[in-house]
């Protein structure tokens, strides 16, 4: 079997859907380990992967570690039989803690977000140099690779990453939310305030790719005495431009509370 997941939960499943929709693994070359028993079985199902038991993970070739942090002290014994290559999703996580629990170097560090669902995640990796040797490294790289874009980033970066970019999602979906809410505010209906609020983010996103800065773009739409800029002068009485700057620090500093490893 060439991959095993441990931890089929929202961020696993986003992987897998990704993996199997993609065809970088063949469903059949795949296996699950996830204790909730409905969950597991519906997946396998509805996916055609295998679901394993802990005594199968030692025929796993590579193992992809998705439970939460606090999780991972517990299961890294049994984890550790399966004498293969790991990569983790878990956030704060360091690759020396990997590598201290799971008895081995062949361990890589990755940071994706849940638009692996939809082949769009941006992912961070780093690996010592002896996953890169037994290529664990490549195989972690083309997995996420084919469930979007690949940066390889210096690790004492992971978690300001983290911050900005695997839990962004969150925060973009509170600003939909809160955009769509002004919209009802004005008498919006609720279905078509959401539509709008969505596909601004995606319109917006584009937008901002092709701009040199992304105040040009503020600047294109914002008339002189108009609309936008009345908007802006709320949006900055609001402090929103440093409640999001202060969202990426306290994440950041999370990530580190969580990767402190006794
Ligand atoms: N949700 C997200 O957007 C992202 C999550 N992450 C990281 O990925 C990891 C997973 O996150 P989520 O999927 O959101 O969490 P989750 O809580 O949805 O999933 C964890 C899964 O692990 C399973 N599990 C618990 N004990 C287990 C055991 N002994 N053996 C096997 N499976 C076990 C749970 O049943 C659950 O399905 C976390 O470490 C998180 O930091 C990283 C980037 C983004
Ligand atoms: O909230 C968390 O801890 C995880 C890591 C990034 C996104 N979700």
């Amino acid at each position: 079997m060439q991959l095993a997941i441990v931890g089929i939960g929202k961020l696993g499943l986003s992987i897998l859907n990704g993996v199997v929709s993609r065809g970088v693994v063949e469903p059949g070359n795949i296996g699950i380990i996830e204790p909730d028993e409905r969950r597991a079985g519906e997946v396998a199902e509805r996916l055609g992967v295998q679901r394993l038991r802990k005594r199968d993970l030692g025929d796993a070739e590579r193992v992809l570690v998705s439970v939460q942090p606090r999780t991972f002290p517990e299961i890294a014994p049994w984890l550790a039989q399966a004498d293969s290559g790991y990569v983790s999703t878990m956030a704060g996580v360091s690759t020396e803690t990997l590598a201290r629990r799971l008895g081995t170097r062949r361990v890589v560090r990755v940071m994706p977000h849940l638009g692996a669902t939809i082949g769009r995640s941006q992912t961070a990796i780093t690996a010592p140099q002896e996953a890169r040797d037994a290529g664990d490294f490549d195989f972690a790289r083309a997995l996420f690779g084919a469930v979007g874009d690949v940066y390889e980033l210096p690790e004492h970066l992971f978690n300001a990453f983290t911050g900005l970019s695997g839990s962004g999602p969150a925060y973009l979906a509170i600003v939909a939310e809160a955009l769509a809410d002004g919209g009802v505010r004005m008498g919006i209906p609720r279905a078509l305030a959401n539509e709008l609020a969505a596909q601004l983010l995606i319109s917006t996103g584009e937008l901002l790719k092709e701009r040199a800065h992304f105040a040009l773009l503020k600047d294109e739409v914002t008339s002189p005495g108009g609309t936008t800029i009345a908007g802006i002068e709320a949006l900055e009485a609001a402090g929103v431009r440093s409640g999001l700057i202060a969202a990426v620090v306290a994440a950041t500093r999370r990530g580190d509370e969580l990767g402190r490893d006794e």
